[in-house]
């Protein structure tokens, strides 16, 4: 059952809040979510936040293009944001670039701040937010600084053997899809992602989807968790 849990309304108290805030909109997201009893206290201005979680290689850049043609979300890759911010040559670039190379999380307040200001500057309120958490520390960052929980958290359960033949398949220059940091990724995704995954399947919210299989196949088992969209829905 979908679920609204929390308000990220602080975030958008300025400019931008009031695309969450008026209209018919935001009511139909509550009419079409939640039965009148689960409704906590409607709060104006809540994007609907779906995190997506899973290994290095697991698909979750591709399934996301996929859901976003369907349904309309907008993608914020947290890996995406942190390639950026080297990119653009920033303070934060080189101590990114060497925790990428080295395999190991950016500390959660560059990669929160990077997401926050990534929803803000979006006229979108449906949100997937690839690649994060990371880790409970990532989580609780999220919560804290945006004020919010996910409505929906997708893992992709991939086997290693798999996810490290995609990754050194991918050749896309990345600096962290060689053995040796995908060796480092996928230690620390054990050590850090599964307590985030236990988390939310305690809370009900996630779902586990099998990501062997062709890339349709896949989305074909994605598709239900999110069809309530594209019929009920206020559509982009
Ligand atoms: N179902 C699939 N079968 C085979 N190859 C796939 C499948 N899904 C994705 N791929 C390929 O595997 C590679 C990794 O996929 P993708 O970039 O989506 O993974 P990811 O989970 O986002 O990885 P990362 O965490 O490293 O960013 C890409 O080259 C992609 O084209
Ligand atoms: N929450 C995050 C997300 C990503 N990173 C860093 C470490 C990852 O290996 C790298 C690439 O991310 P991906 O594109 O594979 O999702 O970016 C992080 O530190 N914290
Ligand atoms: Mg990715």
């Amino acid at each position: 059952m979908w679920r609204r849990v929390a308000s990220v309304s602080h975030l958008f108290s300025h400019s931008k809040s009031t695309k969450f805030n008026q209209g018919a909109s935001t009511f139909k997201i509550w009419e079409t979510f939640t039965s009148e009893s689960e409704i906590p206290t409607p709060s104006k201005g809540s994007p609907f936040i779906t995190f997506v979680l899973g290994g290095p290689g697991s698909g979750k850049g591709t399934q996301c293009a996929k859901i976003v043609e369907a349904f309309g979300f907008t993608h914020v890759s947290a890996g995406d944001l942190l390639r950026r911010e080297i990119a653009s040559g920033s303070a934060y670039g080189s101590v990114i670039l060497s925790t990428i190379r080295e395999g190991k999380i950016v500390p959660s307040q560059v990669t929160v701040e990077l997401i926050q200001k990534e929803m803000e500057s979006n006229d979108n309120y449906k949100f997937l937010i690839d690649g994060f958490p990371r880790s409970e520390e990532n989580r609780k960052a999220f919560e804290q600084t945006i004020g919010a929980e996910p409505d929906v958290v997708l893992f992709f359960d991939c086997p290693e053997q798999e996810m490290v033949k995609r990754v050194l398949n991918r050749n896309q220059g990345r600096v962290d899809d060689n053995i040796d940091t995908i060796k480092k990724r996928l230690e620390i995704f054990d050590e850090l992602n599964w307590p985030v995954i236990n988390y939310y399947s305690q809370r009900g919210k996630l779902h586990k989807i099998n990501a062997v299989g062709t890339v349709d196949e896949i989305f074909e088992k994605v598709r239900p968790i999110f069809a309530p969209l594209s019929t009920n829905f206020y559509m982009k």
